[in-house]
């Protein structure tokens, strides 16, 4: 008989009509014949709620009686469930996440799951029960070998529901919530969006991380390591929903089921360029005007950082194949003398090579950017550029050096030779375009001035804010060569969650220290706009087109993060919700198909 993991979301279980039709539905395919487990989440937003009582009482509560708080709200709607089912006929039975014996980290707030013991769901499913699991907690043993009752962060019975089915070796697991699968955007901030019906577990894990609330990063990086078959539906209608595809079937490692490798894989393309724009006027669609110039040429772009820097200046760089740098070089000298830029300089580099890194969690998980510069820095490698996302990190090397440093990444993240890929050109698929675009709002830009030209202080920035669990949301460096000196200034632009701004500012503040002459700069509060699909790096113009779409719509850009398969464009936290709009609207994402 399959085996099917279902995870009902809090909307989907917030009143207990709600519950009691959940469990209709439940009950039909009990007597289809599927092995049911129903992962379920607190009813509405019983968590919040609880929350904000042990705030009312205490500002700082202590995160083991938080996780004791937390883990209730589960706990009320799994019993709910069971009941309602008994009522249907259905024998069931609701079990915590300390029964099911789902063994986390042991930390509070945020653990990570190291091993699911299956033996007692099995047992009851043999039983031809319907086993009810309540999302969200684990367990742990405390210091004293007791069982401490732990919770996987916010959000986290999408994990757990996948992580069971991974652990049971299920043949499928069915997220039901209230839209009717992952769609083009949020439908509450656009209401054109549309069905996607299939994406790739990279794609879903941009989105996710880019604010598409509907499935969790962390759930999408357990389907994709251990190859689990996951969709998101509706809960109220019969709809397929969306199927995630591009799961690698691995086994389950001795480390613990969400502690693996977040690094996979390892590539260098050699033959690159950077072109690097300085002094352009901040008029908001020149970008546009430039990448629209370069698209209509056929000059295939892959990763642009833009900063506007707070005295009314912006400065740009981006990366080409090195066959096309003269031409890239002169079609930008060409629109800037157009738009009559005088003080802008254009700066062209060859004899380049990209490394990356591949894999999951790569931003989310801390320290792995710590990891990789460390290592690039201890080899004494220069970096020209720098482009991250939740699956890929790129580094600009000079070509000369690009093998040493290759070497020594493949050594830092234990990866074997046949993991290493090179090529001389652009390369591969030719995907479909843009799959979906989300919105992050809370967010604010930390600038890193007059950077001393060494990797050091990007592995010591990285490092300090990994050990203080501060996640980075994007991150760029843009170098400009010292007028009349061959010497290049650096500046790392970092956004941050604006929650963490004050703590990131104290870290950064001491461990800049040692380099009196970089300066911190902060920005006002952002919002970032982002487009994911793996067609984008082989579809001249699709940045072009976004940023575009952006001056159409009066909205001035304040800083670019490519990465391979995402744009993302800062903008003023007041234009966020247009900006969104005028994406999503421009890549024509709210037809119907
Ligand atoms: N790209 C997207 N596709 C679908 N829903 C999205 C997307 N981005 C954000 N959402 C939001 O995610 C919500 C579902 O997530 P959530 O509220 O956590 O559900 P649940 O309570 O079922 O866990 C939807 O109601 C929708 O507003
Ligand atoms: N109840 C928890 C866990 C959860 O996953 O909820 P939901 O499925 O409603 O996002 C929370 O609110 O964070």
């Amino acid at each position: 008989m399959a085996l099917v993991v279902q995870k009902f979301g809090g909307t989907s279980v917030g009143n207990l009509e709600r519950i009691y039709a959940i469990a209709k539905r439940i009950a039909i395919k009990h007597r289809e014949g599927l092995d049911l487990v129903i992962v379920v989440s607190a009813m509405g937003d019983t968590t919040d709620e609880l929350i904000n009582m042990a705030y009312q009482i205490h500002p700082n509560p202590p995160s083991r009686e938080i996780d004791m708080l937390l883990s209730t709200g589960e706990q009320v709607s799994i019993a709910l469930l069971a009941i309602a089912l008994d009522r249907l006929g259905i024998a069931a039975i609701s079990m915590t996440g300390t029964q099911v014996g789902i063994l986390t980290e042991a930390t509070h707030g945020q653990a990570r799951i190291l091993k699911i013991q299956t033996e007692r769901i099995l047992k009851h499913l043999e039983q031809d029960q319907v086993v009810i699991v309540a999302g969200f907690q684990g367990t742990t043993q405390s210091s004293n070998g007791f069982p401490e009752i732990t919770t996987l962060g916010r959000g986290g019975s999408d994990t757990s529901a996948v992580a069971i089915a991974a652990a049971l070796n299920a043949d499928a697991c069915e997220i039901y919530t209230d839209v009717i699968g992952i769609l083009t955007t949020d439908p509450r901030a656009v209401e054109t969006a549309q069905l996607i019906k299939t994406i790739s577990c990279d794609e879903m894990l941009e989105l996710a991380s880019l604010g598409a609330a509907v499935l969790h990063p962390r759930a999408v990086e357990i389907a994709r390591n251990y190859g689990v078959l996951l969709s998101v539906r509706s809960s109220w209608t019969l709809s397929p929903g969306t199927s995630l595809v591009g799961g690698y079937a691995k086994h389950m490692n001795n480390e613990g089921l969400e502690i693996g490798k977040s690094v996979d894989s390892a590539k260098l393309i050699e033959n690159q360029a950077i072109v690097r724009i300085c002094h352009l006027p901040d008029i908001v669609g020149i970008t546009a005007t430039l990448f629209e110039g370069l698209a209509s040429a056929n000059v295939s772009i892959d990763l642009i950082a833009q900063v506007n820097n707070f005295n009314g200046t912006v400065t740009i760089s981006f990366t080409l194949a090195d066959q096309q740098l003269e031409k890239a070089c002169s079609i930008c000298r060409r629109i800037l003398n157009s738009l009559k830029a005088k003080d802008a300089t254009v700066i062209g580099e060859g004899e380049v090579s990209k490394l990356s890194i591949s894999g999951v969690g790569i931003t989310s998980r801390y320290g792995t950017l710590a990891r990789l510069f460390e290592v690039l820095a201890k080899n004494n490698i220069n970096l020209r550029a720098i482009a991250t996302s939740e699956v890929k990190v790129s580094c600009l090397i000079q070509n000369k050096e690009a093998s040493k440093a290759l070497k020594a990444v493949l050594h830092a993240f234990e990866l074997s030779n046949c993991q290493l890929y090179e090529s001389s050109s652009l390369d591969d698929i030719n995907g479909s375009k843009v799959k979906g675009v989300a919105l992050d709002i809370n967010q604010v830009q930390i600038s890193i001035l007059n950077v001393p030209n060494h990797s050091i202080v990007l592995a010591t920035i990285c490092r300090g804010l990994a050990d203080a669990f501060i996640p980075i949301g994007s991150m760029v460096q843009l170098e400009y060569r010292i007028r009349s000196s061959s010497l290049y200034s650096r500046d790392i632009i970092l956004t941050l969650y604006q929650d963490d701004r004050i703590k990131a500012r104290g870290i950064l503040t001491e461990l800049l220290s040692p380099w009196p002459g970089v300066r911190l700069e902060e920005g006002s509060t952002i919002s970032r706009v982002s487009a994911v699909g793996v067609g984008i790096r082989n579809t001249p113009g699709v940045a072009a087109k976004m940023f575009r779409s952006l001056s159409i719509a009066g909205i001035n850009i304040q800083m670019i993060a490519t990465s391979e398969i995402r744009t993302s464009c800062m903008v003023d936290e007041s234009d966020g919700l247009d900006a969104l709009q005028a994406v999503h609207s421009c890549f024509e994402l709210g037809q119907i198909t």
